[in-house]
């Protein structure tokens, strides 16, 4: 078991796939489908850009939590990973800013 909460996460939801949607929220937007839980993260993300323009930063970290969450249902639901994004982050590392940009990134 890893120390990291938001691998922790990943596990449980990813392991919430085909489970009863009565028994789990995470389940039941798993049977909600692609279009719901994009919709979720869309709310979330719109509640975060609120908090971060309100007077509390302290403000945006449990809607940070929220985003994070419904990220990771939403990859889990296309079967990708964080290892995805992460080995995306460490490609881009050795791409400049302006390549990446016009799309001419080194894959
Ligand atoms: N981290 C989260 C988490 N973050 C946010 N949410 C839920 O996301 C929902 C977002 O709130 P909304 O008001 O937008 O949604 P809602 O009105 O409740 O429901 P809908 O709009 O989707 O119908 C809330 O119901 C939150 O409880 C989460 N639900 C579960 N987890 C974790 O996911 C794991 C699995 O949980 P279960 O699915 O409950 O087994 C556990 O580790 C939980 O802690």
């Amino acid at each position: 078991m890893t120390d990291d909460p938001l691998a922790r996460l990943e596990a449980t939801v990813r392991a919430r796939r085909g489970a009863d949607p009565a028994s789990s929220y995470t389940a039941s937007l798993f049977a909600r489908g692609r279009p719901t839980i994009a919709q979720k993260l869309g709310e979330e993300a719109v509640e975060t850009v609120i908090a971060a323009l309100g007077p509390d930063p302290a403000a945006i970290v449990p809607e940070a939590a929220d985003l994070l969450y419904h990220l990771l249902v939403l990859l889990a639901d296309a079967d990708l990973t964080l290892d995805d994004v992460r080995a995306e982050l460490a490609r881009r590392e050795g791409v400049s800013g302006h390549d990446e940009k016009a799309g001419r990134g080194t894959a």
